[in-house]
Parts: C-alpha cells; sequence; structure tokens
C-alpha cells in the first residue's frame, strides 16, 4: 500500500527548492498508528535549518510579492487541481500517517482543496480605499500589502486541512511560507512541498522544515524576518508562542483548544440531535478542536436521549482506517489511550455510569471503544479539560439559564453545539453562548466559506471566510500631495 501512496511521500525538507536532510543527519521515525509499523523518516532539523528556510522564503518574497493577484490566483487553482487529481493517494498517505478512516481522510483532502480555490478567489478581492481628501490638494488612498514571511505550525489531528488554510491566504496574498507539520504527521504536509514544485510555484515560496518543535520554534519567534505566526494546536503551546512572538512583534493568528458543549432541549428533534451527536462527537475519532466534550440534556428527554446516543455509538465500527467499513480509526498514540482512560476512571469515581464501550478495544494498539458516560457531574475533569477523544459525556439540566450557565463555565469558546425547535430559544441561546462558533441544530458545521476561530482561550484571528486572507495583509495609508490640484 505504501507504494501507491508513494509519488508524493517525501522523506526531507523543502528549503529553497531543494530536497534536504537535516545538518546533522538524525531523522524521527514516523509510525503508522493502526499497526504501529514505520513508514518512513523524516529529517530531524532545528536552528540551523530554520533559519536557511527563512532566509529562502525572505529571498522568494522580494519577486513573488510583485506578481499580481491573478497570476497566484492562476497557480492555486492548478494546486487545487493537483490535490483533487491525486485525492485518493494522498487520502491514503494521511490516513496511513494519522490513523482516521479513508473516508474522513478523503473528506480531509477535498477541504484542503476548497480552501485552496477559495483563497484563489479572495486573492484578487483584496480591496484597498480611496477616500475623500480633507485636503483640495492631496489625494488619499489606502492600500493592502502582503506581510512578508510567514510561519506555520501545524497539529497531527488535521495534518492537511490546517495547513490549506493556512498557505491558501499566504500564497494568495502574496506572502511566503515556512511550515513545520507536526512530527507525527509530516508526510501529508511534505506532500504539499511536492505538489507546489509540481504545479510551478517560484523555489522559496514554500519551504518546509520537520524536526525539533522546541528548536524550531525558538527560530521562528525570534528570527525578525518571520513577519507573522500562525498556529493551531494546544493552548499551552499557543501561549508560549504568543510570549516568544512578542520579542519582534510579529502578527500572531492562534487555533487553540476547545471545550465544546452541546445542548439538547426537551423540545428538540431528539433523532436529529442523535444524529448531530454522533458527528460532533466521533469526528476523528473524538480527535478534533470543535469536537463535543460536554453533553448538557434537558430533563425531560435525557433517559431517551442517553438510550438513543448509546445505541448509534455502539454501531460505530473501530478498525484500522484504510480497512472498508471502518468509521473509527485509532487513536494517534497510547499517551492518547492512557488520557482517555483517565478521564474514564475519574468519571466512575464520581459516579459516573457506562452504558457504550468504555475501555481498550479488542483490536489492541491505540483502538478505544467509542464511549457514552451518562450522570456526568461538574466535579468531573471533563468539566474542564478537553477530552481529545472518543467520550461522551452526558450532563442533566433542568432550565435554559442553567444550561448556557454551564455550557459557559470553561476557560475555553471555540465551538458549540444546540438542539432546539423553538426559535425565541434559539435566538437568546445562541447570543448567549460565548464561543466563536454556533450549531443550531447541526453538529458539523465547518466550510471554507465561514470564519472558523475561536474566543477566549481558544484563541486569535479566524481561518477561512472572507475574513481568512486579512491576517496576512498590512493596511497602507498613501497622503499623495504636490500634484499641482
Ligand atoms: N483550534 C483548532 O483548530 C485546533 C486545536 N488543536 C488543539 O491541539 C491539541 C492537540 O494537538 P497537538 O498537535 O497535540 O498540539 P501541540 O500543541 O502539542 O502541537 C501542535 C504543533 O505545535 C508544535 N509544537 C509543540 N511544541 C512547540 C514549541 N515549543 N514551539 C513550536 N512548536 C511546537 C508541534 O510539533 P511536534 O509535533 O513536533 O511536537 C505540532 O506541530 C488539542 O488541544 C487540540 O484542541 C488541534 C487542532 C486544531
Ligand atoms: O483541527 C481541527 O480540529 C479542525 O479545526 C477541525 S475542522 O476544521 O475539521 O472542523
Amino acid at each position: 500500500m505504501l507504494q501507491k501512496t508513494s509519488h508524493y511521500m517525501r522523506q526531507a525538507n523543502l528549503i529553497g527548492g531543494k530536497w534536504v536532510q537535516a545538518d546533522s543527519g538524525v531523522t524521527i521515525d514516523v509510525i503508522n498508528p493502526a499497526n504501529g509499523q514505520k513508514l518512513g523518516t523524516v529529517p530531524k532539523s532545528g536552528a540551523a535549518e530554520t533559519r536557511r528556510a527563512i532566509e529562502a522564503a525572505d529571498e522568494a518574497f522580494q519577486g513573488w510579492r510583485k506578481t499580481s493577484a491573478l497570476e497566484r490566483s492562476k497557480l492555486l487553482r492548478k494546486l487545487h487541481d493537483a490535490i483533487m487529481d491525486n485525492q485518493d493517494s494522498l487520502a491514503e498517505l494521511l490516513t496511513m500517517e494519522q490513523g482516521k478512516a479513508l473516508f474522513e481522510a478523503k473528506g480531509e483532502v477535498a477541504i484542503s482543496a476548497a480552501y485552496i480555490l477559495w483563497f484563489a478567489e479572495e486573492g484578487r478581492r483584496t480591496y484597498g480605499d480611496v477616500v475623500p481628501s480633507p485636503w483640495a490638494d492631496r489625494r488619499i488612498i489606502v492600500t493592502k500589502q502582503p506581510v512578508g514571511v510567514i510561519a506555520a505550525i501545524t497539529p497531527w489531528n488535521f495534518p492537511s486541512s490546517m495547513l490549506a488554510r493556512k498557505i491558501g491566504p499566504a500564497l494568495a496574498a502574496g506572502c511566503t511560507a515556512v511550515v513545520k507539520p507536526a512530527s507525527q504527521t509530516p508526510y501529508s504536509g511534505l506532500a504539499w512541498g511536492a505538489l507546489c514544485e509540481e504545479v510551478g510555484f517560484p523555489e522559496g515560496v514554500v519551504n518546509i522544515v520537520t524536526g525539533s518543535a522546541g528548536e524550531i520554534g525558538d527560530e521562528i519567534c525570534a528570527n525578525p524576518l518571520v513577519r507573522k505566526l500562525t498556529f493551531t494546536g494546544s493552548t499551552e503551546i499557543g501561549k508560549i508562542l504568543i510570549q516568544k512572538c512578542a520579542s519582534t512583534v510579529k502578527k500572531v493568528s492562534m487555533e487553540l483548544g476547545g471545550n465544546a458543549p452541546f445542548l439538547v432541549f426537551d423540545d428538540a428533534d431528539i433523532d436529529r440531535a442523535v444524529e448531530g451527536a454522533i458527528i460532533a462527537k466521533y469526528r476523528n475519532s473524538g480527535q478534533t478542536c470543535v469536537c463535543t466534550n460536554r453533553f448538557f440534556v434537558q430533563a425531560g428527554v435525557y433517559d431517551t436521549f442517553v438510550e438513543k446516543f448509546a445505541a448509534a455509538t455502539a454501531k460505530l465500527k473501530v478498525g484500522p482506517g484504510l480497512e472498508e467499513g471502518t468509521t473509527q480509526g485509532p487513536l494517534i498514540d497510547d499517551k492518547a489511550v492512557a488520557k482517555v482512560e483517565e478521564f474514564i476512571d475519574d468519571a466512575k469515581s464520581h459516579g459516573g455510569k457506562v452504558v457504550s464501550g468504555g475501555k481498550r478495544h479488542a483490536l489492541g494498539g491505540s483502538f478505544f471503544e467509542p464511549t457514552v458516560i451518562s450522570g456526568a457531574t461538574p466535579k468531573m475533569r471533563f468539566m474542564k479539560e478537553e477530552i481529545f477523544g472518543p467520550v461522551a459525556p452526558v450532563f442533566k439540566f433542568d432550565t435554559e439559564e442553567e444550561a448556557v450557565r454551564l455550557a459557559n463555565d470553561t476557560e475555553f469558546g471555540l465551538a458549540c453545539y444546540f438542539y432546539t425547535g423553538d426559535l425565541g430559544r434559539a435566538f437568546r441561546v445562541m447570543e448567549g453562548l460565548k464561543y466563536g462558533m454556533v450549531g443550531v441544530n447541526e453538529g458539523l458545521i465547518t466550510t471554507v466559506e465561514a470564519p472558523f476561530g475561536g474566543v477566549k482561550e481558544s484563541g486569535l484571528g479566524k481561518e477561512g471566510g472572507h475574513q481568512g486572507i486579512e491576517d496576512y495583509l498590512d493596511t497602507k495609508y498613501v497622503c499623495i500631495g504636490g500634484l499641482g490640484l
């Protein structure tokens, strides 16, 4: 199977148009989470390689910034087409390094291409202004220009689409990029380097460096040539990076952790709510930042919802991502499994009841049974900590006010979901929830046309939508005199 995915599989850094190893020659093994087998290696790079990548991006920026928005749009469209022409092999590579079910990997590759196409179009609409001048002899214009060299650091859970919604707007705006993919899932990002090379992006426009996160991150944050950092990952690391970027006053975009609530009111369509709950909880085996972390169900429908949700959960098929029919792949590693077990043990110690799943899957390794726990209470770790795994705690509430208060009782504010048949309630609850994204009677809302991002400690900035390109642009005010008007 590896043979079929090898065409875009690269086991080297891409710096200034050249595929190179780490200076030390040291490598990192990349492991298939479905079977623990080694897929290959990537360079264990550090500050020196990162510095060279930044310098290559800065050199390429001098030419790339002078291309027209239409030229950049055409290249991005070619990149979109190349991704879609190779969707199957890119999806197989993604599943082999990350573990997700193949249909989800194909979906991730497709939305990655969709982000590229969206920004191919948005890059031609970065309008400025001509402002009526207060002076008869001067003219005022306001223009948008690319910020310059950007750095992108991406997580292991969506190694393709998280990169797409960063380099898509960056390249469309006229920026150049240095990318650090997650060490556990580097191949999807490196494949992007091969695709950009194939469709004709100039050398140094996209550079990709794998290896020591701390060393690479420190060079990115300290190097004044890098004018913006866009990061997707944990809030813990995001806070460190924000602090380190202060030394050179970089722009920062942060897509960080979540603690999504999912509210079900008495007047909800319960079958629709269960359908939404399944996708909002178990997509990517629960390893997404917008996965539901806490289910809050009104007392009148609590037992019915738990029974239907547990039954639907039990129907999910755990297995290797490449296996026909699999809906739940393995977790990324054994550390992730151990964390999920800790959450379940904590819940049981506080009176929670496992009504579906609850333990490691018979397949062994990092496969885990999708799990529903009833009788959840705010004393449990779920209330404040992101699970990042296939565990669904179901809390009970009585009033609308109580539900909104419980939902907001977190430092996070990324995504939230609620189900109701009452229009007035829909507006009251939507306006009361302190989150960047709200699903009303829907459990999967991510799309390229809408601005993705959180508030509070879930992050800064938006990705996707027309907002997604703004963070890659500087606004310049120009006052023109001496015109003899
Ligand atoms: N808001 C959002 O859109 C998303 C948020 N997340 C959040 O991320 C977490 C899980 O993802 P995970 O990958 O474990 O998150 P991490 O924050 O551990 O890692 C994310 C990326 O940051 C890199 N990194 C780690 N430490 C440093 C450092 N000191 N300097 C520079 N880079 C560093 C990692 O590199 P390496 O792999 O080499 O360690 C990886 O590429 C969860 O909290 C989840 O909610 C995840 C996806 C999307
Ligand atoms: O990394 C993630 O969790 C993604 O942001 C989730 S989504 O964009 O696929 O919804």
